[in-house]
């Protein structure tokens, strides 16, 4: 008899998209009776989500360290067949770091496939309906990897979004991926089981991304290759002098109309090869790399992608300071005032003396929930040019 495959569902889209509380709406509502595996990699020091699932009888695998792309090779591959065969079970969800590349992770994927009774049966990405235009235009390389390599585009916030924005998300997102199935109802007046059956829906385009990672997967293990592939020459020998690879392919030249202010002048790194700064967006206008029609920079190099660490960074605290609901409002409209850097997703849960709150954040929001007590207070701030310094004394750690 043959052995049933476990399938494989990837839960990509940036920080704070979604993910989370979509897989557990999945769980509850469409997932039951079957054995399940999540696999979560945070980008960040501290897990927080982990916790949540334990409490629901999730296995959870948590990879902190470091984002999905940049461990991508060794460990997330071990994992995936660690998983597989401790634990045989009928589905793994993974949900990928936020500023993961889905590409990466389907590679990965189709890579453990090619050894083990898995499956990838669906790989839809998350996104926020009001940052559609935002992320992609400051955060392309990694947004819009998601975005074009998603079977399914689920959007989230739409209840409360206009029509006008619904409607011009959509348009961004169908550029980037014009055969995506886009669900734009609000996630509250549908079943799970209802997105489920839109997220198997594409098996034609899963068969086409498993023909693309196996090519992948063999230019890889080939020797080096075109600029334009986003393929990760730290693990070939390939290196830039600054230890990282630099991809220009998604910068796009559109006219700053948004209030957005990252900038990635990477002070903290030294990346600076070429004598000059690899600034993500600035040289979107400057172009201060000089790049020739081959992707070389004037300093002879090539610029391939960039790890997620290099744009992102992540800062986290254990602590057992206590906060009052008041603390925690405070600190979290002070962190998307600009002063601390462009912060991105702020999650965490402390004591709050009587009970204790867990909080999330993304740009323009937050929330505060009473919840039950965990070990141990832990803070999670995830951003561009993040002052960390800042944020520990911001949160009086
Ligand atoms: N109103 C509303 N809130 C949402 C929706 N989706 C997510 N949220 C909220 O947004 C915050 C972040 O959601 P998560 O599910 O943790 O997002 P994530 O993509 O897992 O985030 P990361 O942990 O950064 O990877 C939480 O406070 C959610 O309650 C939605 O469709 N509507």
């Amino acid at each position: 008899m043959a052995q049933t495959k476990t399938k494989i569902d990837i839960f990509s889209g940036f920080l704070g998209a979604g993910k989370t509380t979509l897989i557990k709406k999945l769980i509850q509502e469409a997932f039951g009776g079957e054995k399940l595996v999540l696999i979560e990699n945070e980008f960040g020091e501290i897990g927080i989500d982990g916790g949540f699932m334990r409490e629901a009888g999730i296995q959870v695998n948590e990879l902190n360290s470091g984002c999905i792309c940049c461990s991508l090779v060794g460990d997330f591959r071990e994992a995936l067949k660690k998983v597989v065969e401790t634990y045989h079970p009928d589905r793994i969800l993974i949900e990928p770091s936020g500023v993961g590349k889905l590409s990466d992770v389907t590679r990965a994927v189709e890579g453990v496939a090619e050894t083990l009774p898995v499956e990838l049966n669906s790989f839809v990405t998350v996104a926020d309906v009001n940052k559609v235009k935002l992320y992609m235009k400051n955060f392309g390389e990694f947004y819009n990897d998601q975005v074009s390599h998603a079977s399914c585009l689920i959007l989230s916030r739409t209840g409360k979004a206009s029509q006008d924005k619904i409607a011009a998300a959509v348009a961004m997102l169908q550029e980037k991926n014009p055969t995506a199935t886009i669900v734009t109802t609000d996630w509250m007046a549908l079943n799970g089981k209802q997105i489920v059956a839109v997220m198997d829906g594409k098996r034609d385009l899963v068969a086409e991304l498993l023909a693309e990672a196996a090519a992948s997967n063999q230019a890889h293990a080939g020797e080096e290759e075109h600029h334009h592939h986003h393929h990760h020459h730290d693990h070939d020998g390939e290196e830039c002098c600054c230890h990282h690879d630099h991809d220009h392919e998604d910068h796009d030249h559109e006219d700053h109309d948004e209030h957005d202010h990252c900038h990635h002048d990477h002070d903290d790194h030294d990346h600076e090869c070429c004598h000059h700064d690899h600034d993500h967006e600035e040289h979107e206008h400057h172009h201060e790399h000089h790049y020739d029609e081959h992707g070389v920079c004037s300093c002879g190099h090539h610029h391939h992608d960039h790890d997620a660490d290099e744009v992102f960074t992540s800062w986290g605290r254990e602590t057992a300071r206590r906060f009052t609901r008041e603390d925690l409002e405070n600190a979290l409209t002070a962190l998307d005032s600009g002063e601390y850097g462009q912060i991105l997703r702020a999650k965490g849960i402390v004591d709050g003396g009587n009970t204790w709150y867990e909080f999330d954040m993304v740009p323009g929001e937050h929330e505060i929930r009473q919840t039950t007590p965990d070990v141990t207070g832990k803070l999670c701030v995830i951003g561009s040019e993040l002052k960390e310094d800042a944020v520990a004394q911001l949160f009086g750690v």
